[in-house]
């Protein structure tokens, strides 16, 4: 064994190897969570290029999240010298990549722009309203789910078939082939057009589907429990005759059937090629006995699933921890206590640790009570870093300026900053558009054709026109963090934020300025520095990807965020019956399945520790409800559970106790007629100090403006006499 040969080895045990080394034609690695498939996904990269000589651009890998990628591109870095040229990333992203080249043969431009979900649901409002239909008995977002689903199954809107008796699905029927035209129109797709327009295009055009299949000779697939129809058929159409096929997955863990997910695709793998090597592997290499026995006693209760071997020689390892919580912020409460102590003891820092919850609203309890007691947090999904207002209409201005044609980017910023055009002047100008079977960005720089319009109300549209007009030539001349400082000054952007949003401008205008600095990060990595290629990677970014790499932060999301992830510590929150299982899945057998596969996949994310947490009343939808425990509580034995004595948290109001030892504390600080500093108001005096929910402060700056601050946020400084 050479010294490459042995680094890529190193370290594995024998089915390991075999799958690391296994050369040609379809493998299957069918293991539980934690057993290495991803590791051995990357290290069959490395094994390829190092020791059977294949071409590094001969490889195509995919998985489903950002993160994963990335985590992949860097562990085959380390193993092989040569500079990365195997094509590592999520499905979209490969979808974004291939339609950017090929584009044009499907009628699409390559400078198209990616929608996303608000985009779309603007769209299909439009739609509904222009067919008449009544937008509040049917919410924009059922219309957008069911051609989501057609999508995934790579149903065509000539396709698809109308059910009998079936409301929605009518008036999908009409709404769907709208759409697509329409986005085809605006020269964009959406998230689900990544996939299924490269298998139309693989299908109506073997050439194309040849030539690619020369290109990618080595398909990997990481997670293929989850793949949906349109991913199946595009990895399935991706290779070539040699049917070098390499995938792994656990079906235990598949946990996006509502998004189309097909268990069967992993179940029928051994079917689709028939000589497909299937590798099993059985030792966890990540989790502690205790745990990985708790994991396995709740998935065991699935009845539709294939029983596996999986064993740790990690030890036994803690209890896992169960506390029950008279109210969701006690939950809480417990979480960062505990959090805390674990931190001060030093063997675990907040980075290790996460949260798990199954809805995002429930984060809302956890953050209050973290940010009161001054626990570092990060929060993945929810509130994502690409879905703040302000990121998002500066996004629409550089959408517009890359693809006149994008309708969705116009529509959001055709008035933003406010430049009287109003919802009559923008109809005016639609119809236009449409009577004249131009885009809607013409239509705008024409209105002074437009009859409907009156010279004042014209004169704004082709202003705003022509101002787009003059940043797509600025954009051929200044880097793109540029032109987001002269979108900034000359559409008046940032002094409509200044002066309207007072305290939150600072805020808001530091996201932009995080915005400017991911554009050089980008300008740093990519060489061609395109605005079209920023934007597409801007669209990719799934919710994992606000997930940063900060150490001393605790990680906060939802349980399907946190596939293929692992961390020392792991709370899983919120097992309460009706919330996880969620209500909704209640009468469905295979419905309850999922949920449980999604509690198995929370547990196996643990390393070392494991708490468990219930609450036995929750405040949702504005009042409080009884929950009973979740019924995956009882399938983990008594043996393994050490259960937290109610005593040290029950009595405890959280939210009082958390007042007296951080709040007020602060708030003693600030007086009266005191003098402090702002960063970007300058010096200001405290006129009043106010109590409501965190200390409020009303301070009157030297511009003559008073201002409300809260005191637990706001960066101020005393002045020193
Ligand atoms: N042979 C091994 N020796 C030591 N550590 C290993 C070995 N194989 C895997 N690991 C480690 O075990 C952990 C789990 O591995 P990995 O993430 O590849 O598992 P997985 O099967 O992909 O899990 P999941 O199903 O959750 O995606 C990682 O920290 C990995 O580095
Ligand atoms: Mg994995």
């Amino acid at each position: 064994m050479n010294s490459t040969e042995n680094q890529i080895l190193a370290g594995l045990n024998q089915p390991q190897k075999e799958a690391v080394m296994h050369f040609k034609g379809p493998a299957l690695v069918l293991a539980g969570a934690g057993s290495g498939k991803t590791r051995v996904l990357t290290r069959r990269i490395a094994y390829l290029i190092a020791e059977y000589g294949v071409n590094p651009g001969n490889i195509l890998a995919m998985t489903f999240t950002n993160k994963a990628a990335s985590e992949m591109k860097e562990r085959v870095n380390k193993l092989i010298s040569e500079e990365m040229r195997s094509w590592v990333g999520t499905f979209h992203s490969f979808g974004a990549t291939l339609l950017r080249r090929e584009a044009e043969k499907l009628g699409f431009k390559r400078n198209f722009s990616i929608y996303d979900t608000s985009d779309q649901k603007r769209m299909i409002k439009e739609i509904m309203q222009d067919l008449n239909i009544d937008t509040k008995k049917t919410k924009p977002s059922r219309v957008l789910n069911e051609i989501s689903d057609a999508k995934n199954q790579l149903i065509r809107p000539e396709d698809y078939k109308v059910e009998k008796f079936n409301f929605l699905s009518e008036l999908v029927s009409k709404i769907y082939p709208t759409y697509q035209q329409r986005m085809k129109e605006s020269n964009a797709f959406d998230f689900d057009d990544l996939i299924m327009k490269p298998c139309q295009l693989f299908t109506e055009y073997p050439r194309i589907k040849e030539y690619y299949n020369e290109k990618y000779k080595y398909i990997l697939v990481d997670e293929y429990q989850d793949v949906n129809h349109a991913q199946y058929r595009l990895s399935q159409l991706l290779t070539g005759i040699d049917n070098n096929i390499f995938v792994v997955g656990d079906p235990d863990q598949s946990i996006y059937g509502f998004r189309g997910a097909d268990i069967n695709n992993i179940l029928n793998f051994e079917k689709d090629f028939a000589d497909a090597k299937v590798i099993r592997l059985e030792q966890n290499y990540r989790s502690k006995e205790n745990i990985l026995k708790a994991a396995q006693s709740v998935i065991k209760n699935n009845s539709s699933r294939l029983d596996k071997d999986l064993w740790s020689d990690r030890g036994e390892g803690d209890s896992i921890e169960f506390f029950e919580a008279a109210t969701d912020k006690e939950e809480a409460g417990f979480i960062m206590e505990e959090a805390k102590k674990l931190n001060r003891a030093g063997e675990y820092n907040y980075g290790d640790m996460v949260v798990l919850y199954r809805t995002n609203a429930q984060s809302r309890s956890i953050e209050d009570v973290l940010r009161r007691n001054q626990v570092p947090y990060q929060i993945v999904g929810g509130l994502k870093f690409y879905d703040r207002k302000e990121i998002k209409d500066i996004v629409a201005y550089l959408r517009l300026i890359n693809n006149p044609a994008d309708t969705a980017a116009l529509l959001r910023i055709i008035n933003e900053p406010a430049r009287g055009i109003g919802a009559k002047t923008i109809e005016r100008v639609q119809d236009y558009a449409y009577a004249n079977n131009i885009s809607l960005f013409q239509s705008c720089l024409e209105s002074d054709h437009n009859p409907e319009l009156t010279k004042a109300y014209s004169s704004r549209v082709i202003e705003f026109a022509e101002l787009i007009e003059e940043f797509q030539e600025l954009e051929n001349e200044i880097t793109i963090d540029k032109l987001v400082s002269k979108i900034l000054s000359k559409t008046g952007y940032e002094s409509e934020i200044i002066s309207k949003e007072g305290p939150k401008a600072q805020e808001r205008l530091e996201n932009i300025g995080e915005l400017q600095s991911a554009m050089r990060e980008y300008l740093q990595e990519n060489d061609d520095g395109s605005l079209a290629g920023f934007l597409e990677e801007v669209a990719l970014i799934a919710d994992i990807d606000t997930m940063e790499d900060k150490n001393n932060f605790i990680t906060l999301m939802t349980l399907h965020s946190a596939k293929g992830l692992e961390f020392p510590v792991v709370f899983l929150a919120g097992l309460d019956e009706g919330l996880f299982p969620h209500g909704n899945s209640m009468d469905d057998a295979s419905e309850i399945e999922e949920e449980r596969r999604l509690c198995y996949v929370g547990i196996t994310r643990a390393q070392d520790k494991l708490y468990i947490l219930r609450a036995k009343n929750r405040f949702r939808y504005g009042e409080s409800k009884y929950y009973a425990p979740s019924r995956f509580l009882n399938e983990i034995p008594d043996s393994l559970i050490n259960c937290e004595d109610d005593e040290d948290y029950g009595t405890i109001d959280i939210k009082d106790k958390s007042n007296n030892s951080s709040i007020n504390a602060r708030s003693s600080n600030y007086k009266e007629g005191q003098k402090i500093i702002h960063p970007s108001w300058g010096i200001g005096e405290i006129k009043q100090v106010k109590e409501d929910r965190g200390t409020k402060l009303t301070i009157r700056f030297k511009d003559g403006k008073e201002r409300e601050l809260l005191a637990e946020y706001a960066p101020l400084q005393p002045v020193r006499r």
